[in-house]
């Protein structure tokens, strides 16, 4: 029987990627995860646990860890890629010789290429050119999967069999897949969250209070949007799971690598201390470079992720920046149900004021 069970790939070894390979086991599929490291690929299939990552959980015994990317791809018809975006494509040429076009490949990861502001998807569409790909995000902190806490996904793809296949290998009573065809949406709503959940990590560690967060988590969603439009794509998708259900989460809980980094800057860490206090991957602290270049260079108003950088990268006292940013921006409130006409004039009259 075990030659009809789905064979699941997932390459990566950290947090998210063991929650899922559990996930899809738990479901019946016969799930291999590769990793670099030898020690803990040994502990995996020895203590079904991710000492490293997630270390107060059991893993389904049916995930098998190897670091042989060969050996975990060999008859995989669905890969996940679960790697940060810095080593993303790297990963990706690495697995290429043993990737085929009938493979579902599908990322998972929440950030952006520097070169040419690319999308982890379309580092995938690149580097192979299947067309069975997609993107799964939401709000999804991995410790509350692998704890099995009532959760809800998105898998985003312009092809049907994509959406089909994750949301039956995954889905699940306590995992629920829901499906999009706006990959690029999802995908977009998954990075620049990242970028929110620092800043809200800091203004809760400053002691500002549930007014100030949820202004920055409503004026952030409207940053996005207004950043997605620009880039061609639909801000409705950002009302969705994988923009404001993300949103919500990760400026919500210390579960978040993005708020943790947040929050030990605003008790007075750096931001090189604060990321090695981590000991893991906060996507945000790339991805607000990265789209602050791009806003600046496409003229885009960003005034959160802007300040946010400042913080960062030049020195500004968070609650200085605060202060400032309370004078600056009074526009308008829903603004992608404006035409860009009246954005543009409101931000006309602003800039008058
Ligand atoms: N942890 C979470 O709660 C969630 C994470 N994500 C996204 O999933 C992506 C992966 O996240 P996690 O599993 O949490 O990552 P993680 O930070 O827990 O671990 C990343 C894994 O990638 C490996 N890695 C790093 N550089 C590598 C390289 N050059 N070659 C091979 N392996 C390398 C690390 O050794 C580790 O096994 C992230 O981009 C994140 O945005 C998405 C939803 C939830
Ligand atoms: O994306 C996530 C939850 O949806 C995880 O966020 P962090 O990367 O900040 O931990």
């Amino acid at each position: 029987m075990t030659e009809d069970r789905l064979k699941v790939a997932v390459l990566g070894g950290g947090s998210f990627g063991t929650a899922l390979a559990s996930i899809a086991a738990d479901n019946g599929a016969t799930v291999r995860q590769w990793l670099r490291d030898e020690a803990l690929v040994e502990k995996i299939n020895r203590d079904h646990r991710n000492s490293r990552y997630l270390p107060d959980f059991d893993i389904n015994p049916a995930v098998v860890a190897s670091s042989d990317m060969r050996s975990v791809l060999d008859g995989a018809e669905l890969v996940f890629v679960a790697i940060p975006s810095k080593a993303f494509r790297a990963v990706v040429r690495q697995a290429r010789p043993w990737l085929h076009q009938r493979q579902i490949l599908v990322s998972t990861t929440k950030g952006i290429q520097e070169d040419g502001f690319k999308l982890m998807s379309q580092i995938l569409e690149e580097e192979t050119g299947f067309s069975h790909i997609g993107v799964l995000s939401g709000p999804n902190l991995a410790a509350e999967i692998a704890e099995k806490q009532l959760t809800a996904t998105v898998i985003a793809s312009d092809d049907a069999l994509t959406r089909a296949r994750v949301q039956t290998t995954l889905g699940c009573d306590y995992f629920r897949v829901y499906a999009s065809n706006d990959r690029y949406g999802v995908e977009l709503g998954g990075a620049l969250k990242n970028i929110y959940a620092i800043a809200a990590g800091m203004a809760a560690s400053l002691g500002m209070g549930e007014n100030t967060r949820s202004m920055l988590m409503t004026r952030a969603l409207a940053e996005m949007s207004r950043f997605a439009v620009a880039l061609g794509a639909n801000p409705m998708t950002f009302i969705g799971l994988a923009g404001v259900g993300d949103l919500i989460v990760t400026c919500s809980s210390n579960r978040s690598r993005n708020y943790r980094v947040g929050y030990a800057m605003g008790q007075g860490r750096t931001l090189d201390e604060a990321v090695d206090a981590l000991g893991q991957v906060a996507e945000g602290v790339n991805t607000v470079s990265l789209v602050c270049a791009k806003a600046r260079q496409e003229g885009i108003y960003m005034p959160l992720a802007e300040g946010l950088y400042q913080v960062l990268f030049n020195n500004v006292p968070a609650r200085d920046m605060a202060k400032l940013l309370m004078l600056n921006e009074q526009s308008s409130d829903v603004e992608f149900t404006l035409s860009r006409e009246d954005v543009k004039h409101a931000r006309r009259l602003e800039g008058d004021s």
